[in-house]
């Protein structure tokens, strides 16, 4: 019995690929428990309006057994098709009908009005804020207007407008509630949401330059190693790094040296395809990622990149500044770690052979002023 309920429970919470968020996941769990309790308690009811009660209600068991089917129906087809959305609404209307009915049928009966108030807190709870709002008011409006035309008639226990007003304003702000409840947990998602965004952008973002901070780049060069193992396609990356930035530092101060960094930064990052990225390799040093890109055409991006930071004007600083580059292209058989090395290496080569130069691993042809 005890792993009955266990077992029950775990299926009640266990996640499904429809859930794309926390509340989308507290729906679903809602849901299925709502629908489950739902079905079960209609085929019980259709059966004491049946058989058990002394005076048995043939349309209140109908009401019910087909309230138990919908029900039953939509919790199958959520395990099946796995729409949210859908079970909701449809659990939601066959409840809606069933308590309709039931307060038209029950009126004032041993304070079985009591029962209303789970209406909207389930419609609420289960559907999107909007649409449990619209089943909501639905549902008020057909109470209020069976329950006045009962004024003076539903009279086992009195039924005057005292009672019709107590119903309906306590209807009224339960639905109320319920509503800045879904409102307040939507808002309250969002900005969770935004927080996160914020925290993944830091997390994936050098915090100085704003550009792919060296985490993002190795996510980034590990898919393109993949890529390129899969399909034969070329890749290339470019390791740059600015020339005598030391300098600028020690004559212009820190601040004049990160400002220069963001500046080049952004400078290179206008300048590439939107397929490419720059990254912050660290310090004063950065990559290039080329997709689809072979040696010849790495060499002549980079080159692109040299002329276009050699020529622009920094206007904190007195002379030009210029960066040095070092391309490898990716070789079947080669590790990411020695392709980094080889653009590394090529890197060292331009700083020794005098800077403001792109060299290329392997190309002597290339290795041009
Ligand atoms: N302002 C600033 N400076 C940085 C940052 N990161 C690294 N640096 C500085 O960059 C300088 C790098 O110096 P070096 O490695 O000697 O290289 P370099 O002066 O550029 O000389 P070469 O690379 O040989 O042309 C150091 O002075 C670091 O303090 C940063 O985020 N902001």
């Amino acid at each position: 019995m005890f792993s009955f309920i266990k077992d029950y429970y775990q299926h009640l919470l266990a996640p499904n690929e429809a859930i794309n968020d926390s509340k989308e996941y507290r729906r679903l769990i809602l849901v299925r428990f709502i629908l489950g309790v739902t079905a079960s308690l209609l085929l019980f009811f259709s059966f004491i309006h049946t058989f058990v009660l002394v005076e048995p209600s043939k349309v209140v068991a109908l009401i019910d057994f087909l309230g138990a089917l919908a029900t039953a129906f939509a919790l199958i087809n959520l395990k099946t098709v796995q729409k949210i959305d859908q079970a909701a609404f449809i659990g939601t209307t066959s409840l809606l009908l069933f308590f309709i009915s039931f307060v038209y049928l029950n009126q004032n009966d041993s304070f079985g009005l009591i029962w209303t108030i789970f209406f909207p807190i389930i419609a609420l709870t289960i559907n999107t804020t909007h649409r449990g709002l619209i089943f909501s008011l639905l549902f008020l409006i057909a109470t209020s207007v069976i329950s006045f035309q009962g004024i003076g008639e539903w009279q086992n226990g009195i039924w005057d407008l005292k009672s019709f007003l107590r119903l309906n304003v306590a209807l009224s702000m339960i639905i109320l509630i319920m509503y800045i409840h879904e409102v307040a947990m939507d808002k309250a998602q969002k900005y969770e949401q935004d927080s996160l965004s914020v925290l993944e952008e830091l997390s994936l973002n050098d915090a100085l330059t704003g550009i792919a901070n060296r985490r993002r780049i190795n996510n980034l060069l590990d898919n393109e190693y993949e890529r390129a193992q899969r399909y034969q396609t070329p890749f290339s990356i470019v390791l740059f790094d600015i020339d005598h930035f030391k300098k600028i530092n020690d004559t212009y101060g820190h601040l004049v040296g990160d400002n220069t960094l963001k500046k080049l930064s952004k400078l290179v990052n206008e300048t590439i395809r939107k397929t490419e990225i720059v990254g912050r390799w660290g310090g004063e040093e950065f990559i290039l990622i080329l997709p689809e890109t072979n040696i010849n055409s790495g060499f002549l991006v980079a080159e692109k990149i040299r002329k276009i930071i050699s020529k622009t004007k920094f206007k904190d600083l007195r002379d030009s500044l210029t960066c040095s580059f070092g391309v490898s292209e990716y070789q079947q058989g080669f590790s990411l770690d020695e392709l980094i090395e080889q653009a590394d290496q090529a890197l060292y080569k331009a700083k020794e052979n005098g800077r403001n130069m792109v060299t290329v691993y392997g190309h002597k042809e290339y290795n041009v002023e």
